[in-house]
């Protein structure tokens, strides 16, 4: 329940305000330890919160579910309404602030007792009744526009709505606070339903009987979304995959190749025949109309009705007119089909976190593209390649990569369709292996940190560029999965004004930092060797680029030297210092994600984790706070080497004893050194001999302990 009074920050106001306040907290609560202008909360044993309009503008719409204005006092009709226009962002910064702690409490609340999860679910009731009762008055200015947009777009479109009952839904004419912005500036909106249902499908229930469309399936995301997809929501009708033929194999074979994989072992358990909901559909996406043959374009234009597009190149030295082709001509194609499908009902298209990067703090906002896409598109098209790269430096400015500034032109693109379709538009940072599901630890790329660190583990990788205290901003995989079903789900259910924005992110909510992934590398891979490690793992992470440069040197380049020189002799071809080189390339971009911290709001995420019914949030789980780090990173480790090397882990004994075999060669290394130089510059020099026993008086202490012995 959520007590609403007019926070009039005028003086004669104030005593009047008080009463309202210290009434609701008499009554029923305690009070948020909050400090701002926009008024205190009051945090009800009922979980209903009470607190301003003002809080009420910025609110988390899991509070905003369960609003139900009452009167607080006899004043209260005229104090009950929408928040001043001007309300200062300083203001919204502080409502923010109350609202965070607010949502925090809450989710705690809702998570802990059943009269809360009742509350956000509406089973008892509550709500509906208020409804029915005429007590329940929306929030002013959202809530009427929440209606206006509603109406508007129900009149627009008419899409199928049969995973939802005709019963009024409250808790949809009420949800809608989520944020937008069109001009970079975070506003206000209403995330209105496109339908008239009470009672919400789950997610399974929403996806059963629908077909989806999916870019990107045979990659890394895709892999992991086809197949949660298949064992989640087992009623789905088919899943159309765009597939390219390649390295010889036909689009079919590398699927069927594809569902052989480990990754779908949990599947084939459950439903042997899950292939036959697999529909490949030949596309080369850098083609026109993303060569799809015109029976296909009609297949899928009559039956789909959930698109995620993950395909992308995610490659950072991507030359920029290939970049551009995939990751921004590709998405407006994608979008161009989608708008001919006449059931779609959600477009889920993949971001990144860093998407922004040259921005330091990120909300779940579409800003302005560095270019605009078709201005760019057109100049390049004419451009010769080496023209192309020579402008590329220029026309990425601040960005580090061609990756990250085309991903900010395809989500400027997908924005200009935010009109015609229901969009949603997912950015995740950084991701890993997965937490739980299919199984901990899969993974089966080399892209960001899992090269560094089967690098490190293998012991090549001794010295990096980052920033200890940055956080790392990891996510897992099957995490960044959850949240994107749930996302296509709620977009499809609540049909959003405009493409909502989710910063899939944890560094804001449950922080780790570079410093401590290192230690956990580490130990982990002392503990689960990788087999014929180049030496023992130990590699060290610094932020001072002559440091680095140091250590490059000394325990890169010169044991490279040396092996590759031992190579040589026995008559092998040498490879070490060529694998040094690309590791250095490899590793020199991605230290700009290393060395800095960003800051990502994640309101969206929160929202949606709100949305969800309890079964729903178990099993598509996103909730960051509940990632363990040491005991991920262990299994993150132990996934490279069971998924990406293909090692086995009864080898693990034999990989132990040969990190003993390196560590005593390092000794004896490292004695023989110290011999040699004690030969070399001690007992050869008479001025170093001078300069010893001046410095260090404990050989003359051993020499006449020796003598008094004697
Ligand atoms: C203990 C320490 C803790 C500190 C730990 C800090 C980690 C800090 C991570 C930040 C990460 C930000 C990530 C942003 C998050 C996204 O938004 S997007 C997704 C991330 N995208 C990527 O990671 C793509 C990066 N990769 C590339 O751009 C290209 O693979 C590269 C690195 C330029 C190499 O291209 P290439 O020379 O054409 O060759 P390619 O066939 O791709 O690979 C060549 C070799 O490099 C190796 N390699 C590829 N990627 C990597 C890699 N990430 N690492 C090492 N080796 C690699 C491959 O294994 C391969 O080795 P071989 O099998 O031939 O022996
Ligand atoms: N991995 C990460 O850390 C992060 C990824 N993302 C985003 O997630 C999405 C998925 O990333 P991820 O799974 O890691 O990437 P992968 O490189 O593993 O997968 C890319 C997918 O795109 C497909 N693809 C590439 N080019 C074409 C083409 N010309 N025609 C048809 N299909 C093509 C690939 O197919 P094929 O197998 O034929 O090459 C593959 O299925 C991307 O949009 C990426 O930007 C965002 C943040 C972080």
């Amino acid at each position: 329940m959520l007590y609403i009074y007019r926070a009039s920050h005028r003086q004669e106001n104030r005593p009047r305000k008080r009463r309202v306040r210290d009434r609701a907290l008499q009554e029923h609560g305690k009070q948020l330890s909050c400090r701002g202008r926009a008024g205190a909360g009051c945090l009800m044993p009922s979980g209903s919160f009470w607190c301003s309009p003002r809080g009420v503008e910025g609110i988390n719409p899991e509070l905003k579910l369960c609003l139900h204005l009452r009167e607080t006092s006899s004043e209260q009709p005229e104090h009950c309404g929408a928040p001043p226009e001007d309300t200062p962002r300083t203001l919204e910064l502080e409502n923010n602030l109350l609202l965070s702690l607010a949502s925090v409490w809450q989710s705690f609340y809702l998570l802990r007792t059943q009269t809360g999860r009742q509350a956000v679910t509406g089973e008892r009731g509550v709500i509906p009744a208020a409804r029915a009762q005429g007590r329940l008055v929306g929030g002013g200015r959202e809530s009427a526009a929440t209606h206006s947009f509603f109406d508007s777009r129900q009149r627009e479109r008419s899409l199928p709505h049969q995973h939802m009952s005709t019963e009024p839904s409250l808790e949809r004419d009420l949800d809608g606070l989520g944020k937008q912005a069109t001009d970079g500036h975070t506003r206000l909106t209403d995330i209105s339903g496109g339908t008239e249902g009470g009672s919400m499908a789950s997610i399974p229930e929403y996806y059963a009987s629908k077909n989806v469309l999916i870019t990107g399936a045979t990659g890394f995301m895709g892999k992991v979304l086809v197949e949660k997809l298949l064992r989640a929501c087992p009623e789905v009708k088919a899943l159309y995959l765009l597939v390219r033929p390649k390295a010889g194999q036909s689009m079919e074979e590398r699927v069927s190749d594809m569902m052989t994989c480990k990754l779908f072992d949990r599947v084939r358990e459950d439903n042997p025949d899950f292939h036959q909901k697999i529909i490949p559909i030949s596309s080369e996406l850098t083609q026109p109309g993303l060569a799809i043959s015109p029976e296909d374009v009609e297949t899928l234009s009559a039956c789909i009705n959930v698109v995620f597009h993950c395909a992308a190149t995610i490659r950072f030295d991507e030359p920029l007119k290939h970049a551009l082709q995939l990751n921004v001509i590709a998405t407006q194609q994608l979008l161009g089909l989608a708008k001919q499908m006449h059931h779609l009902e959600a477009f889920v298209h993949i971001s990144t976190a860093y998407a922004n990067c040259n921005r330091k703090h990120i909300d779940e906002v579409i800003y302005p593209p560095p270019v605009e896409p078709k201005k760019l598109i057109d100049s390049l098209e004419w451009m010769d390649d080496s023209i192309v790269r020579d402008i590329t430096p220029r026309l990425i400015g601040d960005r580090p990569n061609t990756y990250t500034y085309t991903k900010a032109l395809a989500e400027c693109v997908v924005q200009q369709e935010q009109d015609k379709l229901n969009i949603a538009i997912i950015r995740p940072s950084i991701v890993g292996a997965s937490w739980q599901e299919p199984v901990p630890g899969w993974i089966d790329n080399f892209n960001g940190p899992s090269g560094v660190f089967i690098a490190a583990g293998k012991g090549i990788l001794r010295t990096m560029r980052a920033n200890n205290d940055a956080v790392a901003d990891l996510i897992p995989v099957d995490m960044v999965i959850n949240l994107t079903l749930a996302a296509g789900w709620y977009t499809a259910v609540h049909r959003p004004k405009s493409a909502l924005v989710y910063n899939c992110t944890t560094g804001g909510i449950n922080p780790f930092h570079w410093g401590q992934i290192e230690h956990h590398v580490m130990s982990s891979f002392k503990r689960n060797p990788l087999e014929q490690a180049f030496r023992r793992p130990n590699a060290n992470i610094t932020s001072n680029y002559l440091m680095n440069q140091y250590w490059i040197l000394v325990s890169h380049k010169f044991p490279a030297l040396i092996y590759d020189f031992v190579l040589r002799l026995s008559g092998q071809k040498p490879q070490m210092m060529r694998i040094f080189n690309r590791l250095h390339k490899a590793i020199g971009l991605l230290e700009y994600f290393s060395s800095q911290d960003w800051e990502w709001n994640s309101e969206n995420m929160s929202m949606l984790m709100s949305q969800l019914t309890p079964e729903d949030r178990r099993t598509f789980n996103f909730d960051v706070r509940q990632l363990n780090w040491p005991e991920y990173i262990e299994n993150y480790c132990i996934g490279t080497k069971k998924y990406v090397l293909n090692e086995d882990m009864s080898d693990i004994p034999a990989a132990r004893q040969h990190l003993r075999k390196l560590r005593n060669i390092r000794y004896t290394f490292n004695t023989v050194l110290v011999v040699f130089i004690w030969r070399v510059f001690i007992a050869r020099s008479q001025m170093a001999r001078n300069i010893w026993r001046r410095r260090q008086p404990w050989p003359l202490a051993v020499s006449r302990m020796q003598h008094l012995r004697l």
